[in-house]
């Protein structure tokens, strides 16, 4: 008998970390890569919303809650935990609740870092956190808003899942 076809479910995720300030200096990781000489920025963690929205998307999926449910500040394991250590971890709680991970695509929005050139790095590295292909794309905001002034970064990010 044919078995029942498997409706996929999609998730959205968004996420912003402003840039440090310059009296409190971190590095910059983003997409899970450090980023020498790039401007840091501030969070609990290490403020990497490529990251954070790839899980948000994940746990809007699933059904699962979302970052702050998952990993709240209140947490102090998760302070300065990496944007990769969290998106194994929302995979694994995904995949607890039942089910198996399509994809995620994820787009950033700043002017810096140039992503481009280390997007296939970004991809492997958050494709092996996730166990599932993750694309990242790049965009200005064309100088507009707070991307634009250069005050921080955000990060879009859709997920599909199938329950197994
Ligand atoms: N931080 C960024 C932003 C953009 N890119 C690349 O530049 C292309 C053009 O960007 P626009 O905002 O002017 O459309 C974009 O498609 C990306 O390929 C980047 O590498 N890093
Ligand atoms: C990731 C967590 C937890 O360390 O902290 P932040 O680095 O501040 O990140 P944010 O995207 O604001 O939200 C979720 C938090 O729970």
């Amino acid at each position: 008998m044919k078995p029942a076809m498997q409706i996929p479910r999609t998730g959205i995720g968004f996420d912003v970390h402003a840039f440090a300030s310059e009296d409190k200096p971190r590095p910059l990781w983003l997409a899970g890569l450090e980023w020498p000489g790039e401007r840091g920025l501030a969070g609990h963690s290490d403020g990497d919303a490529v990251a954070h929205a790839a899980a948000d998307a994940l746990f809007s999926a699933s059904g699962t809650g979302d970052l702050g449910t998952n990993f709240g500040i209140d947490r102090p394991e998760y302070a300065r935990a990496s944007g990769v250590t969290l998106l194994i971890e929302a995979a694994r709680i995904v995949r607890e609740a039942g089910f198996e991970i399509g994809n995620v695509a994820v787009q950033l929005v700043g002017n810096r870092p140039r992503f481009t050139p280390r997007r296939e790095e970004a991809e492997t590295i958050l494709s092996g956190a996730v166990g599932a292909p993750v694309t990242v794309s790049a965009t200005t905001s064309d100088g507009l808003g707070f991307t634009g002034r250069g005050e921080g970064i955000a990060a879009i990010a859709t997920a599909v899942v199938v329950c197994v």
